[in-house]
């Protein structure tokens, strides 16, 4: 019998969340309770491929690098950055995924692909940063930033203020004829992290890295029609995807078809910068494919991936 092929993107403010420190530590343990899930999905028959956001992640490793600069060590570019987190969040995601499917009896079979994805350097995204990256902030911390560094902040849905850097349109995965490969052996892979490392081609035909963050739900559905994914889940740090977000007003939304999802889309109910893209992303996958995707949280994993829980948008 075939596997039924699930695409996770797991959000990266799920894993490191708000207030919270962002150790090491506490990461871990947020991976841990979602890892728990993953593998109740391996047990059900189900073939994953994971990706991670990396919003939180790779702003923490940015302003680590800005700090060891006065050090006198070389800062590293924000897309090497993105690096380290698709290396970190990676292996955090394989340990915690070793460990569970140990515990279950299950024959350790996880990698990470270190993913590079291709963008425009003209893509309009590179004058107009909409991606929230790092730990959030008061407005006043935000506004000196903003004079001090000449960097671009936002309020982010009523959590506080973030630092706001470009993010261009995933192009194309460059590593996903080895992710198929991998998939095909019955390899649970992790790949595309922090929405892949932005790449672009220059003058020469080379790849090159090149400042912004890609967004990882928009990369995730293009490897979700890639593989030809059955479902495709979104697991973030709320249950249900909202009209009227924060307005007296706030309604859920459950089951919901492609047609009505759009509307509300085109009504601008769903922030830039944080569910507007998962909603963009669950509309292509759903309209191309003709098959359904759930927008949750990450404790609901099973069931999303059986369609029975969260935003289940279906065509
Ligand atoms: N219409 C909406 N319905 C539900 N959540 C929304 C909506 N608009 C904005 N949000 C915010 O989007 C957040 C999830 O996006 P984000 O933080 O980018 O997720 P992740 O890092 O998990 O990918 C939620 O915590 C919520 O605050
Ligand atoms: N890269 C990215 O989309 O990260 P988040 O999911 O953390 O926003």
């Amino acid at each position: 019998m075939t596997k039924k092929r699930v695409v996770i993107a797991l959000g990266g403010n799920a894993i490191l969340q708000p207030g919270q420190k962002g150790t090491f530590e506490s990461q871990l343990e947020n991976i841990k309770i979602t890892a728990k899930q993953l593998v109740s999905l391996v047990e059900r028959g189900y073939q994953l491929l994971i990706t991670h956001g990396n919003g939180p992640q790779v702003g923490q490793v940015y302003l680590q690098q800005k700090a060891a600069e006065k050090e006198g060590i070389p800062s590293m570019p924000l897309h090497a950055c993105g690096a380290f987190t698709q290396g970190l969040l990676g292996y955090m995601i394989q340990q915690c995924l070793f460990n569970e499917m140990k515990k279950a009896g299950l024959k350790n079979n996880v990698a990470t692909v270190v993913t590079q994805v291709l963008v425009s350097k003209d893509d309009p995204a590179f004058k107009n940063p909409t991606k929230p990256i790092g730990p959030f902030y008061s407005e006043d911390h935000a506004k000196k930033a903003m004079e001090e560094f000449g960097e671009v902040w936002k309020e982010d849905s009523g959590r506080g203020w973030r630092r706001v850097v470009p993010s261009p349109e995933p192009q194309t995965i460059i590593e996903i004829d080895a992710i198929k490969e991998l998939l095909s052996k019955g390899t649970i892979v992790i790949a595309s992290g922090g929405g892949g490392i932005p790449v672009f081609l220059d003058e020469n035909g080379e790849l090159k890295g090149i400042d912004a963050v890609i967004d990882k739900d928009l990369a995730a559905e293009k490897m979700a029609e890639e593989i030809d994914a059955d479902i495709f889940v979104i697991l973030t740090d709320v249950p249900y995807v909202a009209i009227n977000y924060k307005k007296p007003d706030q309604k859920n939304l459950m089951n919901i078809k492609l047609e009505e999802m759009k509307k509300f889309y085109d009504e601008g109910h769903f922030k830039e910068g944080s569910m507007g893209p998962k909603v963009k992303a669950v509309l292509k996958f759903v309209e191309n494919k003709k098959r359904t995707a759930v927008i949750t949280s990450l404790d609901n994993a099973l069931q999303a991936a059986e369609g029975i829980f969260g935003t289940v948008v279906s065509p």
